[in-house]
């Protein structure tokens, strides 16, 4: 089985996808939704959260240009980045989500040089506004950001009408239609709650 399908079989495991048609999640966009995706979670199992950093570093063997730190964007993807970093033995710095409101005021944690090229690793792509300001922010320091990875995105075109408005490369493990394909193959979802859920992605 691919990376990417054994990952998307993975994360409804260890339960991280919940679907509350009645009781809807609000993102933090302020989008209100009826799945909510914790990627969180994958950090308490070792074997799924390896698979994670393996794909993501197959994506880096692919890149034409690599990167020469990781950065991780604020909480979730901090986890995931400093696995990778430590797995390519490289540096890596996070981003908050905003400047700290006390001590040195950092947005951005650890060393940070003018001209690096850095990969951005965020947990999950919703509108790509988070993972998008973290990459502003890096870019603002100097960066060359070459790329955001994460590991599942909603597809949304907002979110790839965004990240092609910055000019910023994105490219995730698995996304909404391999889960919801896989939530029909287990008898988990009937067709008709596979066309209502992706009514609604594409309605966003
Ligand atoms: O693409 P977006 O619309 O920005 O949504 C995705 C972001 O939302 C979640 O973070 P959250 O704000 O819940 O914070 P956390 O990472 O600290 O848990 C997730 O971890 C992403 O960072
Ligand atoms: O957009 C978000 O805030 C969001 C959606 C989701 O499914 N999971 C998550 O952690 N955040």
């Amino acid at each position: 089985m691919a990376l990417k399908d054994e990952l998307t079989r993975e994360l409804l495991e260890i339960k991280a996808v919940q679907i509350n048609a009645n009781d809807y999640f609000t993102w933090t966009s302020g989008i209100k939704s009826p799945i909510y995706c914790d990627n969180r979670l994958t950090m308490s199992y070792p074997a799924v959260r390896k698979k994670i950093v393996t794909a993501f570093a197959e994506k880096i063997a692919a890149m034409e240009e690599k990167p020469d730190i990781i950065a991780g964007c604020a909480t979730a993807g901090i986890p995931h980045a400093a696995w990778l970093a430590e797995k390519l033995d490289l540096p890596m710095v996070y981003v908050r989500s905003k400047p700290k409101g006390h001590g040195k005021g950092n947005q951005i944690e650890g060393k940070i040089s003018r001209g690096q090229k850095v990969l951005v690793i965020e947990d999950l792509i919703s509108t790509g506004g988070s993972s998008i300001e973290s990459a502003k922010a890096l870019q603002a320091e100097g960066a060359d950001v070459l790329a955001v990875f994460a590991i599942f995105t909603y597809g949304l075109k907002k979110a790839t009408d965004q990240f092609a408005a910055e000019a910023i490369t994105f490219d995730t493990i698995t996304n909404f239609d391999a889960l919801i394909e896989a939530l029909v193959e287990d008898g988990k979802l009937t067709t008709t709650n596979k066309s209502e859920l992706l009514e609604w992605r594409n309605s966003l």
